[in-house]
């Protein structure tokens, strides 16, 4: 996989933070003058006003209005208070200029929010977010420093209001909030600024796929044998079957007890078929199910790999029963619930908790879904459009996937692969499509 950007928990930054050889104060050094560069080629040289809080998030603020001033910029800065870090406080003495207070600036084209970062603990105060909400509105363009301020790094909630912002500097990492709902879709454009941190790459911002090429030698079982079994509404399998044959199977097969519609004529419907036959590289069950669990019981009975997606999924009753399978499951977010109860913390820890109950991949569905591994590896999808909310388009996303595991790669790595292409042939697709359109775009 190419291009995977690092993402970092708040532990995981500190973590990494306190073993960088340069030190704390390079870091911050690194941040500020990260902020600074971002926003000039956003915004151009248009005077700015930076708000800086009381921890090292204020101190890339004053770090970062060092660096605007010595490129020309009109620039100020409003504080909280003084500075409670010692980093923070090195910072702002190196600030030559004035300070104003953050309750009676006047506002500037543009407002970069130095407020808070990865230390929020709490919402802001009222008076605080409405006084911010106030000075982003009144400005063109607002760039939040790491993170808005109001949003829980962890999570994605949001604490307190935030405006929408135009811009987000990430600082050494992206974080889980940058790609979790609700926060993602109030930051704006996301860049990472680097500051020489050495991250973890367990969790990533899901990249580019590396799709394994067709040999020379390749024929159809070679290629990938997709299985898929048809239920009591064939037609969603007709759109699971026609994007596992567009992502490259080599074969798929629908066994079906009644003709189903709208199958290309390359998909192959069977009556009885064994499930155990080796050259199946992916079984496919639950699109269009209804209310046949003894499908499911059968695909379970097979050692082949597995999707299992749809209605499948609240049909397997105990995640346990799913240990020992070479499963990868995708649910949405009611189907999660019934299969996975409850449970507690982040998105993605909630994914990870899945994954490890049921020793299968976890492809959590959503406009910020996650692909979770159980070994601990997860993968944030990047934005995709939020045109993909519409029937049928999970049904492809299975498809997909089978297809890219019938061809070989790993289970992790084909929801991931599969999860970027569905997102990226909905971006070709525009806003107007319906989920057949997708297939047009595989
Ligand atoms: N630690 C480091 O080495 C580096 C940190 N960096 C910056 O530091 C940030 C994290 O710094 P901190 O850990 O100091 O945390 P913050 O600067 O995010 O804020 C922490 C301070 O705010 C207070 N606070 C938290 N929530 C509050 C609320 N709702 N109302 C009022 N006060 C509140 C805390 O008590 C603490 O004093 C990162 O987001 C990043 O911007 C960067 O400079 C890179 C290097
Ligand atoms: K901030």
């Amino acid at each position: 996989m190419n291009e995977a950007r690092p993402i970092l928990s708040v532990a995981a930054m500190r973590d990494a933070e306190a073993a960088a050889p340069c030190g704390l104060t390079e870091l911050m050094e690194r941040a500020g003058r990260g902020l600074a560069e971002a926003t000039c080629r956003f915004a151009g040289p248009m005077p700015a006003l930076i708000l800086c809080g009381p921890g090292n998030n204020g101190g890339d603020g004053y770090v970062a209005a060092r660096c605007l001033a010595e490129r020309g910029i009109a620039v100020r800065v409003a504080a909280l208070g003084e500075p409670t870090s010692d980093l923070a406080r090195a910072a702002r003495q190196h600030w030559e200029g004035p300070v104003e207070r953050v309750e009676n600036c006047s506002p500037a084209p543009v407002l970069i929010d130095c407020l808070f970062g990865t230390g929020l603990k709490r919402g802001l105060d009222p008076s605080l977010h409405e006084r911010l909400l106030s000075l982003a509105q009144e400005s063109h363009l607002a760039v939040a420093a790491d993170l808005p301020s109001g949003v829980d790094a962890d999570s994605g909630a949001l604490l307190s209001p935030i405006p929408d912002y135009h811009l987000t500097v990430a600082f050494g990492a992206l974080k889980p909030a940058h790609r979790l709902m609700p926060a993602m879709t109030q930051m704006g454009r996301v860049v990472v600024a680097n500051i020489g941190i050495e991250a973890d790459r367990r969790w990533f911002e899901i990249g580019t796929p590396a799709l394994p090429a067709v040999r020379p030698d390749a024929h159809k079982y070679s290629r990938g044998l997709v299985h898929c079994l048809a239920g009591e509404m064939p037609g969603a399998m007709a759109l699971s079957a026609s994007a596992a044959a567009r992502s490259g199977a080599g074969y798929v097969r629908v066994s079906t007890s009644r003709p189903i519609a709208g199958l290309p004529r390359s998909v192959v419907e069977v009556g009885d078929a064994r499930l155990d036959d080796p050259r199946i590289g992916c079984i496919l069950v639950g699109p269009g199910l209804g209310h046949l669990p003894q499908l499911l019981t059968l695909a379970l009975t097979s050692n082949r790999p597995k999707v299992i997606d749809a209605e499948a999924i609240s049909l397997v009753g105990d995640p346990a029963r799913l240990r020992g399978q070479d499963a990868i499951l995708t649910p949405h977010a009611g189907e999660f619930e019934r299969l996975f109860g409850t449970l507690s913390g982040s998105k993605a820890d909630q994914a990870l908790a899945a994954a490890e109950a049921s020793g299968a991949v976890i492809v959590f569905k959503g406009a910020d879904t996650l692909v979770a591994a159980p070994d601990g590896r997860l993968g944030f999808a990047p934005p995709a459009p939020a045109w993909l909310a519409t029937a049928g388009t999970g049904d492809v996303l299975a498809g997909m996937i089978a297809a890219l595991r019938a061809r070989g790669m790993a289970a992790f790595d084909a929801a991931c692969a599969g999860v970027w292409l569905h997102g990226r042939a909905a971006e070709h697709a525009g806003p107007d499509m319906i989920a057949d359109d997708l297939l047009e775009h595989l």
